[in-house]
């Protein structure tokens, strides 16, 4: 038997789809470990997360230009990968390192089957001696208002050099712009230190404070040209009280950014998000 493989598949709904999968699967010697499916009745989309063995890899071959015929017949966008393929991810951080290293140390253990392949930040590497401590590439780049394009370029070289597969903005403090939106589009996850739709933007937990909330939370979602606007992937939250200050909100929030922002990375790297218009369905873990 080969390795776990995930089938991740989204599509126009219509009857009879998880009965022509899961038959392919068992026509090319597939053995199914675990299968998820959801149909939106508002999008009429159709979306399947199965993890499947194969008999051998030469039937995963066969079940891959088989299904590829499928996926057309039924307008598929489909991925099947194998489970333990790792991932190579690039880390962007401004000021605030609580998110990377809470990263760095999933890492580290484990947790996150992932390769970093480099940390970019637009502050100098003294303010994160974690990077150099586990010879991740560190990457200063400065940034103001007039060099954003020059900036983003240097971005989008350490991601072509690197390959990396997705982009994880742990507390990174800079507004991607339209063009470096689309090309990270749907590989790139931020944390947004407010339970959005909730204010958006800077200085979310000031914001909440002067509204007297009496919850605070955190977003993890895909960034998109729209401020804090992508679908959203992770969400949590906790209470606070009256006598909290915005810096004590501040204090309480980091735990609940590290690990949104952890389980959503988790997420995606087990292919179990999927895009659904402006909305993800996340198959959960
Ligand atoms: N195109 C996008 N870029 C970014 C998104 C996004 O959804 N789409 N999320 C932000 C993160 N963010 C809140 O989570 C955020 C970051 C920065 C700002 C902001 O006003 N930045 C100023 C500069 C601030 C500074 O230099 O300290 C700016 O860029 O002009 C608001 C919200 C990450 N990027």
């Amino acid at each position: 038997m080969t390795g776990h493989h995930i089938l991740t598949l989204s599509c126009p709904d219509r009857p009879g789809l998880t009965s022509a999968v899961t038959q392919r699967l068992f026509q090319h010697r597939g053995n199914v470990v675990e299968a998820q499916q959801f149909g939106d009745a508002e999008t009429g989309r159709f979306f399947m997360r199965i993890v499947a063995d194969f008999a051998d890899e030469a039937a995963e071959g066969e079940f891959r230009q088989d299904f590829s015929g499928l996926a057309g017949t039924y307008d598929m966008e489909w991925s099947l990968r194998q489970a333990d393929e790792r991932r190579r991810v690039l880390i962007l951080v401004s000021k605030f390192d609580h998110c990377l290293s809470d990263l760095l140390y999933r890492h580290r253990i484990g947790e996150l089957p992932m390769d970093i392949v480099g940390i970019v930040s637009n502050h100098p590497a003294e303010g994160h001696e974690l990077a150099g401590a586990r010879n991740i590439p560190f990457h200063h780049f400065p940034i103001t208002k007039d060099t954003k394009p020059q900036q983003e370029a240097q971005i989008r070289d350490v991601i072509e050099e690197t390959g990396a597969e997705l982009v994880v903005l742990a507390r990174y403090m800079q507004i991607l712009s339209d063009e470096m939106s689309a090309y990270l589009s749907g590989r790139c996850i931020n944390i947004h230190h407010s339970f959005l739709p909730g204010f958006k933007g800077a200085k979310p937990y000031h914001q909440a404070h002067a509204r007297g909330v009496k919850m605070i939370g955190a977003t993890a979602h895909y960034v998109t040209a729209d401020l804090d606007e992508g679908p959203i992937i992770v969400q949590d939250a906790e209470a606070i009280t009256h006598a909290d200050t915005p810096d004590d909100l501040v204090r309480k929030g980091r735990d609940i950014e590290r690990r949104v922002l952890a389980r959503a990375v988790r997420c995606h790297l087990e292919d179990r998000v999927l895009l659904n218009a402006q909305k993800t369905v996340v198959f959960g873990d």
